[in-house]
């Protein structure tokens, strides 16, 4: 359904390729995660995949078409068999939650009946029915995404592609994104999402890819995120040797009030410093996990999903068939 060959990808003007020799093939009906650090190359290999950009060297293949190959007219009919949805979710600001989603379907000539039934099953998918009227101002982030994913899907395509879809969302949010996104998958769509929620990909355990400088260091079934050193954390301002600065002052105290006793000697006093700057670092925080509660999908249920084509091939002359 998706094939890399080899792909290098060599932007004008950067000494490292973006990719460098990456090869994989995703079958029809999976679920990938697509993973690695920021500037390890996902948001290149998707650009690929839509035929926003071509390889410098090596072929791309998807639906069973060798993008090479694809004339420059024919580009806007292949991209309807691609759903694609983004971390900002790219919303027409002027138009309501319907003319959203139905615009794509206005722009490709589909007829005024056909989007008359299909924008509201897309919504009714999504679960945005009764929402039609609002303009995306009046929408929550969450909501904001779902007309995103219902604009994707509403011309029936067989692959989604998703960039990080939940980065602008709140945990509890993403994890409704995510739930929708394993539903569509389980319609027979395959979904290809670019990631950096290590959490998803650890409690999904689905397919994972992962970009190191632009080359794929993994191809896992069941993986999960793997090397989370590169995820930038947020730990609290240590207050180092805290204790032992405490420890100390408290001694100091008693010492004062005992002077005559038995006065604090220098050395007594440097060794305490000593043992304080050994405390050891404390622990770095652990990244946040969102738990996701995937539902038991029943296909059958997903008669909308059906009648969207996401169970089943919508192979058109356009594009050929697939793998
Ligand atoms: N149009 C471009 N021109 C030049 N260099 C580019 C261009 N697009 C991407 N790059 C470079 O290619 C490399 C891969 O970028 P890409 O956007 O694919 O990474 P990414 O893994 O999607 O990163 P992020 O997680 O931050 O979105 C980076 O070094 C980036 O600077």
């Amino acid at each position: 359904m998706i094939r890399f060959e080899n792909v290098t990808k060599r932007y004008r003007g950067t000494k490292r390729p973006a990719l460098a020799g990456v090869d994989f093939e995703v079958q029809r009906g999976e679920f990938v995660f697509l993973v690695g650090a920021s500037g390890s190359g996902k948001s290149s290999c998707l650009r690929l995949i839509l035929r926003e950009d071509v390889p410098t060297t090596g072929r791309v293949a998807v639906l069973g078409r060798d993008l090479r190959s694809l004339a420059n007219r024919k580009v806007p009919y292949f991209r309807r068999h691609i759903g694609s949805v983004f971390q900002d979710f790219r919303l027409l600001s002027s138009k309501t939650v319907f003319q959203n989603v139905a615009f794509t379907l206005q722009v490709t000539g589909s007829s005024r009946g056909f989007v008359q039934q299909a924008v509201p099953e897309a919504l009714a998918l999504v679960g945005l029915e009764g929402k039609e009227k609002r303009m995306p101002h009046e929408l929550s982030g969450g909501e904001q995404q779902r007309v995103a994913i219902a604009r994707a899907l509403v011309n029936r395509p067989q692959v989604l592609l998703a960039d990080e879809p939940t980065g602008n969302l709140d945990p509890a949010t993403s994890v409704d994104i995510m739930q929708l996104l394993a539903r569509i998958n389980a319609g027979g769509t395959t979904v290809l999402m670019a990631t950096h929620e290590a959490a998803f990909v650890d409690q999904m355990q689905r397919r994972v890819i992962e970009l190191k400088n632009g080359e794929m260091v993994r191809d896992e079934t069941h993986g999960g995120y793997g090397d989370r050193s590169m995820i930038p954390q947020l730990a609290p301002e240590q207050e180092r040797g805290a204790a032992a600065t405490a420890a100390l002052t408290a001694v100091q105290e008693v010492q004062r009030q005992t002077e005559s006793l038995q006065p604090l000697t220098a050395d007594m006093i440097a060794s305490m410093k000593a043992a304080r700057d050994a405390q050891p670092p404390a622990e770095p925080a652990t990244p946040r996990t969102h738990p996701v509660l995937l539902p038991e999908v029943d296909v059958a249920e997903l008669g909308v999903a059906d009648r969207l084509g996401l169970s089943a091939a919508d192979d058109d002359e356009e594009v050929g068939p697939t793998s």
